[in-house]
């Protein structure tokens, strides 16, 4: 029977080896962590990750050919193949601090394998790392070899949060990358096996390490790009009267250019588009690439713009100061259907408000009241290590309070900000929420789910991300 092993039981390694259990049902899959808590919850009805279909999948196969465990070294000596699935988080001290990609996880992981191996491996690179990762890790596996043969494959997720599962079963591609050599080449084969149980052969694109480590970095970047440029369009709308909505719609209808990805938003967030666009800045910079670097920076640059551009609407509109107010955040995750606030875009316009000394009444369906505190008050990149899953002393930020409901977080308001697009947020009784809140009452909406039309005739004034602008915020700049 292959053995299958993963290093680091996160939202990629979680998800994806128990899909190939699934799949795979003569192959036994172990996922194993330093985090003892994460280990725990993965073997309890409450999963440590909330993503839709993945409890179902669990259960299916937890205790028959997925087994989730602390014992890392002796799952790792067992297995044939080790996925490495742990945090590359973005470096914050010495060279290259706040851009390049901190390898401490993925080193301390490729020490211990070498450690423990007793027969040949194949060692997969599921983690986002810069080019050329393998060739480092081929360096420490070798040096400690024993006699003992590594391949290394590179073999990048593209899953997405909250659809991991369905992205997981009908992937848009499996990209494996390799050495050019029979033994590279064998390995190849061997992971190939693995995904064609359930992947269509021509789903699945071998190509050499490089391209497949430099593809996953070049398609967030693409998809990123996409964000800012909508959301840079969003703000000549407002300035001129257009409706990103219509132009979306309009410019997406060319096929060349496709209709996804082109919502207009407070920003992108989540783990992974800024961290690597700034790794893939640094890589460009080491390169003497400074004209690339530039270019791909601008697409984080707009991301922070867009965010504060909500922030100083929000403020300006409240007659410039929304001190002592009340003000509601409904929705704090980084997108709808997941529970994870990793750069969540919530953080930065809270943090925004709270500077500007509001009271924010927070609400989410998904998101713990601790989990917000600790995000508020956590410094810049700091998330992205593994000492952060274990619980921490209590910490809490002054005018923050959590709300049950919509409603709660509503009820004597001065405004109320939609951060989060959660499907609720739309069937909403908006005219109760309007009876409720102190007037003039306001929403500012950062996912244009609500429609403004039926809202503005309830009584609200209403910004809605590169709509037409309500006349209260007329003869306001965009950036105040
Ligand atoms: N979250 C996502 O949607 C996607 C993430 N990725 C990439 O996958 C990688 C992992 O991301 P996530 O799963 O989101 O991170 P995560 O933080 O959820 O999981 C990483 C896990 O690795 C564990 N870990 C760290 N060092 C370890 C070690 N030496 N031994 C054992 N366990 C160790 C941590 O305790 C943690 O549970 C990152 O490189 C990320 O860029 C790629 C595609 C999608
Ligand atoms: O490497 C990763 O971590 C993953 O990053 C993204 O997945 P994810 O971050 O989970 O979620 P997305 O659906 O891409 O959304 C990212 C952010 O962009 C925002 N977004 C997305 C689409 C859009 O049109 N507008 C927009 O503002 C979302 O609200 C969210 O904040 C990619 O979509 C995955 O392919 C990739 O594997």
């Amino acid at each position: 029977m292959v053995k299958i092993c993963c290093i680091g039981a996160g939202y990629v390694g979680g998800p994806t080896m128990a899909v190939i259990a699934l799949k795979c049902p003569s192959i036994e899959v172990a996922v194993v962590d330093i985090s003892v808590s994460r280990i725990n919850a993965w073997n309890s009805d409450e999963l440590p990750i909330y993503e839709p279909g993945l409890d179902e999948v669990v259960k299916q196969c937890r205790g028959k050919n997925l087994f989730f465990s602390t014992n890392v070294e002796k799952h790792v000596s067992e297995a044939d193949i080790i996925f490495v699935s742990v945090n590359t988080p973005t470096k914050t001290r010495g060279l290259g601090a706040g851009k390049a990609a901190d390898l401490t996880y993925w080193e301390s992981a490729a020490r211990m394998i070498a450690d423990v191996s007793k027969s040949d491996k194949i060692v997969v690179e599921k983690s986002t790392v810069p080019v050329k990762t393998a060739e480092a890790i081929e360096k420490i596996l070798s040096h400690n070899s024993k006699g003992i043969k590594y391949q290394i494959l590179s073999n990048p997720e593209f899953l997405a949060e909250g659809t991991a599962i369905e992205d997981l079963f009908k992937p848009d591609r499996v990209l494996i990358g390799g050495r050019d050599t029979p033994g590279g080449q064998k390995a190849i084969h061997a992971l190939r096996d693995v995904y064609a149980h359930w992947v269509p052969q021509d789903r699945i694109i071998c190509t050499n390490l490089w391209s497949a480590e430099l593809s996953k970095l070049a398609a967030n970047a693409f998809l990123a790009q996409r964000i800012s440029s909508v959301n840079a369009m969003s703000a000549l709308c407002e300035a001129t009267g257009a409706n990103v909505t219509q132009v979306s719609h309009a410019v997406g209808r060319d096929t060349r250019i496709g209709p996804k990805f082109l919502n207009a938003s407070v920003g992108f967030g989540g783990s992974c588009f800024q961290k690597d666009i700034l790794n893939l800045v640094y890589i460009c910079e080491c390169n003497g690439l400074t004209e690339v670097a530039n270019y791909w920076k601008q697409v984080i640059k707009v991301n922070d713009y867009q965010k504060s551009r909500f922030v100083n609407r929000v403020v300006s509109s409240m007659f410039n100061t929304v001190s002592g107010k009340k003000i509601a955040i409904l929705g704090f995750a980084f997108k709808k259907d997941t529970g994870d606030t990793r750069e969540t875009p919530a953080i930065d316009v809270c943090k925004g408000l709270l500077g500007d000394k509001a009271n924010l009444s927070i609400y989410d369906p998904q998101v713990t009241m601790d989990q917000i505190q600790k995000d508020l008050s956590m410094n810049k990149f700091d998330w992205d290590h593994p000492i952060h899953l274990q619980p921490m002393s209590p910490t809490t930020v002054k005018q923050v309070s959590v709300a049950w409901d919509a409603y709660e977080a509503a009820k004597d308001a001065h405004g109320l900000c939609i951060l989060t697009e959660w499907d609720e947020f739309r069937a909403l009784d908006y005219q109760k929420i309007f009876n409720s809140m102190q007037k003039p009452a306001f929403v500012f909406d950062g996912r244009n789910i609500v429609d403004v039309k039926k809202l503005r005739e309830i009584g609200f004034i209403v910004y809605s991300i590169g709509k037409p602008l309500d006349s209260w915020l007329k003869d306001m700049p965009a950036m105040a």
